[in-house]
């Protein structure tokens, strides 16, 4: 039992005894037992010796989960779950290594240079009816801290901040990192408030892997070094500390290799969101603020997501324009169930980008992806929103060189010239090489991939032929036959 449940008990028991007499004098009114019970109360805070700290998770408007309170749940992880008799389990880091915390209203006694201290875990269930599978958002959880007042200095001082250090070291220890989607927002209210879901961020993609020219990859590279290093510089410079990347290129030219290669490099959460399930701009703020640092922040296919005009378009306008549109996935994507009454607009995208509520958290690098650059609106993409544009292209020698060596472990082969040669006559996409190069059989060895795309390519050279030759003819009819109404024209005048 804590000292303060002592004492709290023992001010029961004399509230306890001065309800009784107050109800033995009968002459008293009922509301007097409140007076008298908030007057013991009192009276025993006055000699009480301990102080308390209340840690909650969510303070405020709750609108972010407390930095403290995470790192006193990893602290206690570690030190003081060792005495707790009552713990939850989770597992971290691929499953490999269960991380124990103390359960709900448990209690566990820790030392500090020799002064003892109590540590409570709380939860205050909601008293809001609702039928629902999953714990409510309205129960509060929270830690508390009792300790003596005499040593009200070295705990305030020191003992915090020890917890609060020694907890996000536990946490960077057990970092799993995570990969994250936006939950549809009438979803909210079920996932203990939180926004966002996760899994864990398992890409194999590195830099290493990536097709792309050696210059070019290290060009990025040190970019993202520049930004993870310059915490002081954008303080200093009165930047909030983000960068914008703007990733385009054609179909399969690895935009989210790119990306996971990036998460990986930098040891980043990844935060990919789904712009159709966003209702309106102060939903996508929401989940703004609930992304933490180090993370990437994605929007796929911006061009598809959002109508670049500057306001969504209404429902009409978007059937009307799905009619004419040829590319059935693209229909997907604009005509979504759930896109149907989004409001996010350009500008509400804008501010998500750098306005005031961007800064928040810091650390957190942004990327768009598309297929159609030239669709999106300049002001979305321009220098300081998107800081960084990189263009993802067609698969020139180096990047099949990186691509033979990740799928046949080749450096060099007879047969490279020939490639070389054909990948600068023809256009193919990083994607459609590797998918030349993996063996289709176990008979299949290197040389036999190598042949593979070869043939491949001279298909495409020759499709890519054939094509051009056709457009020139159409273009020759088209000619002449403008020529010829104009002639007929002439004519008749
Ligand atoms: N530059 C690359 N380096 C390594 N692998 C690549 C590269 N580009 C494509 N690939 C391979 O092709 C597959 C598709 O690539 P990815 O999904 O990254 O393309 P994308 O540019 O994002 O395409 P989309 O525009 O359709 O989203 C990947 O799984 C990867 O194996
Ligand atoms: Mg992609």
């Amino acid at each position: 039992m804590t000292p303060f449940e002592t004492w709290s008990h023992l001010g029961s028991v004399v509230a306890g005894l001065m309800f009784a007499w107050a109800m033995f004098q009968q002459y008293f009114p009922p509301q007097l037992r409140m007076h008298i019970e908030a007057f013991a109360h009192k009276a025993v805070g006055h000699v009480y010796p301990y102080i308390q700290i209340t840690f909650p998770e969510f303070a405020g408007e709750r609108l972010k989960r407390c930095e403290a309170y995470a790192a006193i749940q990893n602290y206690l992880s570690t030190s003081a779950s060792a005495r707790a008799k009552r713990l939850k389990a989770e597992s971290v880091k691929d499953s490999q290594t269960l991380v124990l915390s103390m359960d709900e209203n448990e209690e566990v006694v820790d030392e500090f240079e020799g002064v003892k201290l109590w540590w409570s875990s709380s939860l205050i269930v909601s008293q809001k009816p609702m039928i629902s599978l999953y714990s409510s958002s309205e129960d509060r959880r929270f830690y508390r801290l009792t300790f003596h007042r005499s040593h009200r200095e070295l705990i305030t001082g020191s003992y915090i901040k020890h917890v609060l250090e020694k907890g996000r070291a536990v946490a960077a220890d057990n970092r799993r990192r995570k990969l994250f989607t936006n939950n549809p927002s009438s979803n909210w209210h079920y996932y203990k408030a939180s926004k966002w879901s996760h899994v864990a961020f398992e890409h194999p993609a590195t830099f290493d892997t990536l097709a792309m020219e050696s210059t070019k990859k290290r060009e990025i590279m040190n970019d993202l070094l520049k930004f993870r290093q310059a915490k002081q510089y954008y303080a200093r410079i009165g930047k909030a500390w983000k960068r914008g990347y703007l990733l385009y290129g054609p179909p399969g030219t690895g935009k989210s290799t790119m990306i996971a290669a990036m998460a990986n490099f930098l040891n980043y959460d990844v935060y990919d969101l789904e712009l159709t399930t966003v209702k309106d701009n102060t939903e996508l703020r929401k989940l703004l603020i609930e992304t933490s640092a180090e993370s990437i922040i994605v929007i796929e296919d911006i061009d598809c997501s959002l109508d670049l005009t500057g306001q969504r378009k209404t429902k009409k306008q978007e059937n009307d324009d799905d009619e004419e549109k040829a590319d059935p996935v693209e229909r997907m994507a604009k005509g979504g169930e759930e896109s149907k009454d989004s409001k996010v607009t350009l500008s509400g995208l804008l501010n998500f980008i750098d306005g005031l509520w961007s800064a928040c958290g810091g650390e957190r690098i942004i990327v768009f992806t598309t297929n159609f650059v030239e669709k999106l609106d300049p002001a979305l993409i321009r220098r300081g929103r998107m800081d960084k544009h990189i263009e993802m292209s067609y698969c020139c020698f180096e990047s099949f060189k990186v691509l033979a060596r990740n799928y046949l472990g080749v450096e060099s082969h007879h047969l490279f010239a020939t490639v070389r040669r054909l990948l600068e006559e023809t256009k193919m996409t990083p994607a459609d090489v590797a998918e030349n190069l993996m063996p289709k059989s176990d008979e299949e060895d290197e040389e036999a991939c190598l042949e593979g795309l070869i043939e491949a390519l001279e298909k495409a050279k020759e499709d890519a032929r054939k094509k051009s030759e056709e457009e020139k003819e159409a273009a020759a009819q088209h000619s002449s036959w403008s020529n010829d109404r104009e002639r007929r024209a002439t004519e008749i005048e």
